[in-house]
């Protein structure tokens, strides 16, 4: 089954939930895992059934890495906050790299997680 993660920072949760609920019928054929408060959002305000990994800035991007490096992942959105500096900066570039590394598709805003999650349905 396709696995997909699903993470945005504090200021990016409300368009990922907004995201998640327009795209809900085409989420729901995935595996979907997502950090610890992502993933409880989206189990608190869409229908969708979500494993949480721990919360990024405790290690939570370190583990959606080590599904991508695994070759687990199918696909990542990934809202960051472009405009406040993280604490977990180091964790957050740890994730981008192995994703490029594994050449695993990977989303950072509204417009191409649109494509990436239409473009993984078979
Ligand atoms: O910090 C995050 C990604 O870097 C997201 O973590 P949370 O989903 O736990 O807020």
């Amino acid at each position: 089954m396709t696995r997909v993660a699903l993470i945005a920072h504090d200021e990016k949760k409300p368009d990922l939930i907004e995201f998640a609920l327009r795209h809900e019928s085409q989420l729901e054929t995935y595996d979907l895992v997502a950090t610890g408060t992502t993933g409880q959002r989206l189990r608190e305000e869409t229908g969708l059934e979500v494993e949480r990994k721990e919360s990024g800035p405790l290690g939570g991007d370190l583990m959606i890495g080590a599904e991508v490096a695994s070759g687990n992942l199918d696909g990542i959105v990934f809202l960051r906050d472009p405009l406040r500096a993280q604490p977990h900066e180091p964790d957050i570039s740890a994730l981008l790299r192995i994703c490029d590394v594994h050449d695993t598709a990977l989303a950072t805003n509204l417009a191409s997680a649109a494509f990436l999650i239409e473009g993984l349905a078979d």
